[in-house]
């Protein structure tokens, strides 16, 4: 049997992490079933593993999870209290749940090491994501993306994109699927296998043979224009096959990253060529994604960097500026002068434009130095001062 475990150590050699997979799919694909049986299949191999549910919307869940995002957060009252849709409602659900997202990092990262307090407890190996039927809502939120992105930023993480194998047969369907799949491995940047999934009813031989050999899908739209299956008038059919035709050569390039396997989920077949795949992804996931997150995360942190160096260079700028226009009035004046014997044409215009200056300079720097709290209060302090010196002119 292959094993995820063996399969996570980094290349460098450093200590196994957990694999986390993540099951994506469209709604009715059959992702809850596919995560029950993995659950089952890793169970019965005694390999610790770790099981989460995104799904704020599931009604009952048929395996026992670890972190449920139910348990954080009310669908149905989000739906209430913000007047929202089944979708609007799952996305802010997400979007609320993303704000622990540290928390359970934490909590992962500690499942994922040996418990001193509990010796007994053996490290987690596999960590399953459950995520919501609606693939948009996950995938193309910035929650979703928080959240993959957190999950691979410390664990290899591989992508089960779920195809119902018996909605796929024809030409038009079986290439929407692609396209999805598609997107989605180049919105999240992760390893994906490909799981046809349901083969008890439908064999998936004719989607993994579409994918290997173009002229078998070529065929098969021939088959399904002569059938009119793409019910076009005018020509209508034509258009369809041709895009098919052009999709699929596009596709192409895409079919020979993947991974693809044939699973039951509610047999259990397959099941092992699955954790072999992912094995496979995770290796991929070591060697090929994690440098790329690497230098994608070092970029980042250089941004971050010269934006700080400009702001220090910003604030060193406005102190010296301050340190210049303060000193002025006071080599001629002493304060109780400035208060109490205005010249002659009175709270002069450039005076009172000065005193503005510094004040907006006194502000950015507290902003700089205190935070943005402080800037409001410096900011109101320094106006206060500004009308009690006017009042007494
Ligand atoms: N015959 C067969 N039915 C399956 C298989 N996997 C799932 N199903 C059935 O497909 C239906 C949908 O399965 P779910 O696991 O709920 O699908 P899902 O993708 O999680 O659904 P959403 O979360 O609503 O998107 C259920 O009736 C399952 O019993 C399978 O391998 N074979």
């Amino acid at each position: 049997m292959a094993s995820t475990s063996e399969s996570s150590a980094s290349p460098q050699g450093q200590a196994e992490k957990p694999v986390v997979i993540v099951t994506v799919g469209m709604a009715g694909s059959g992702k809850t079933t596919f995560m029950q049986r993995l659950n089952a299949h890793l169970f019965q191999n005694q390999e610790p593993r770790y099981v989460m549910n995104l799904d704020p919307a599931v009604a009952k869940l048929p395996f026992q999870c670890n972190l449920d995002i139910r348990d954080s957060v009310n669908y149905k009252k989000v739906m209430e209290e913000h007047r929202l849709g089944p979708n609007g409602a799952i996305m802010t659900s997400l979007n609320l749940f993303t704000t622990k997202v540290d928390q359970v990092l934490n909590i992962l990262e500690k499942r994922a090491v040996p418990d001193p307090e509990n010796p007994s407890r053996k490290p987690v190996k596999t960590i399953l994501v459950d995520t919501p039927g609606q693939i948009e809502v996950f995938v193309w939120s910035a929650s979703g993306t928080i959240l993959l992105d957190s999950l691979a930023s410390s664990f290899p993480t591989v992508i089960a994109y779920i195809v119902d194998t018996t909605r796929a047969c024809s030409t038009s369907t079986f290439m929407s699927n692609m396209l999805y799949a598609c997107s989605i491995l180049y919105k999240t940047k992760l390893p994906m296998v490909v799981v046809f999934n349901k083969t008890d009813i439908q064999d998936a031989g004719f989607a993994k043979e579409w994918m290997t050999d173009y002229e078998a899908f070529r065929e098969a739209l021939d088959g399904d224009e002569n059938k009119n299956a793409f019910g076009g008038q005018d020509g209508g059919s034509g258009y369809m096959a041709s895009l098919l035709n052009s999709m699929s050569l596009m596709l192409e390039e895409f079919y020979s990253h993947l991974k693809v396997v044939s699973v039951s989920s509610v047999k259990g077949t397959g099941i092992d060529d699955f954790m072999d795949a992912v094995k496979e992804k995770v290796h991929e996931f070591n060697t090929v994604y994690q440098p790329e997150l690497d230098r994608r995360r070092a970029e980042r942190e250089e941004i971050k960097k010269k934006q700080r160096e400009k702001e220090l260079e910003k604030m060193m700028r406005d102190m010296s500026m301050d340190g210049l226009t303060a000193a002025a009035p006071e080599e001629n004046k002493s304060d109780d002068e400035d208060v109490q014997e205005p010249t002659p044409d009175g709270d002069s215009d450039d005076e009172i434009d000065d005193e503005n200056d510094r004040e907006g300079l006194q502000a950015r720097y507290a902003a700089s130095l205190l935070g943005k709290d402080s800037v409001t209060e410096e900011a109101s302090f320094a106006k206060y001062l500004h009308s009690q010196r006017n009042a007494t002119q």
